[in-house]
């Protein structure tokens, strides 16, 4: 059974000033377990996508299915988890009670949700500070109580928005190793929303090119680095290659037809 699959979606936000096509015609299927990024200049649509695999928004045209079911169904099957950028914490819940929360909503008892919250603040590395408020945390700490709460109900579907977006590049990059890790204990696919070519090519199996108005698929690359993704593959040659057919991908043209070195 496959993770997400749309088929001709679009999506056209009526305005005062006219309808903005956001999205038309997105044919994309990401597998269980697959990590996919989207990526693509602003306004292309990748969080419109994103709101609309997450029944945060429907499509206007096309079919949309989450695990064989509507993404209404799929929400409230608790299919699936939710990271965007700003961590999102409640600032009077200690870390251990924000990582609760979506279990507390769902009538899991006390017991149990405790020790879910340790399981998931040892996978994220923040054992030691299950009892800090959101405050007393860096950026980097809070995104991982995010990431530990979207995990929360054991999704089998991570939908996450530039999770570290508004992170230090030393931190981003720790982040993301952590996160590739995380997946490959849970299971989770993944479909993220990025800026940024290196970490998409760095979590991804796959990464999906868009290009704007109306938001189109316009490119998808196989990222073939294998399951081990350590800090050496960053400099690794295999990692370059796939940059280099991302930002080809992205910019329409190939980089070395104009003119920049690549080696
Ligand atoms: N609620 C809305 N009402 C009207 N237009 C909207 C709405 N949400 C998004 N849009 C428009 O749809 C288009 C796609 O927006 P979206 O936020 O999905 O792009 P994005 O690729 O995620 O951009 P960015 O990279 O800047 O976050 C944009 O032109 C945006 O202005």
């Amino acid at each position: 059974m496959n993770a997400v699959e749309a088929r001709g979606v679009g999506k056209v936000f009526a305005s005062r000033s006219g309808d903005v096509h956001a999205l038309e015609g997105i044919d994309l299927t990401v597998a269980a377990g697959e990590f996919v990024s989207l990526i693509g200049p602003s306004g292309c649509g990748k969080s419109t996508l994103l709101r609309l695999i997450a029944d945060l928004d429907t499509p206007t045209s096309g079919e949309l299915t989450v695990f064989g079911k509507t993404p209404q169904q799929a929400r409230e099957a608790q299919d699936y988890g939710i990271a965007f950028q700003q961590a999102g914490l409640l600032p009077w819940r200690t870390v251990t009670a924000n990582v609760e929360l979506p279990l507390e909503l769902h009538g899991i008892g006390k017991a149990e949700r405790a020790t879910r919250a340790a399981e998931l603040l040892s996978l994220v590395g923040l054992d030691e500070f299950a009892g800090h408020f959101p405050h007393q945390l860096s950026g980097g700490m809070q995104q991982r109580v995010a990431i530990a709460r979207s995990l929360a109900e054991r999704p089998s579907l991570l939908l996450m928005d530039e999770p570290f977006g508004a992170l230090d590049e030393m931190t981003r990059e720790r982040m993301q190793t952590e996160l590739v890790r995380i997946c490959a204990e849970s299971g989770a696919a993944v479909v993220f929303v990025t800026h940024s070519i290196p970490e998409a090519v760095f979590l991804s199996q796959r990464v999906v090119v868009m290009s704007p108005r109306p938001g189109r698929i316009s490119a998808v690359i196989p990222v073939n680095l294998g399951d081990e993704r350590g800090e050496d593959l960053r400099e690794d040659a295999s990692f370059f290659a796939a940059v280099t057919a991302v930002r080809e991908a992205l910019h329409g043209t190939p980089v070395t037809a104009r003119g920049v070195d690549l080696r």
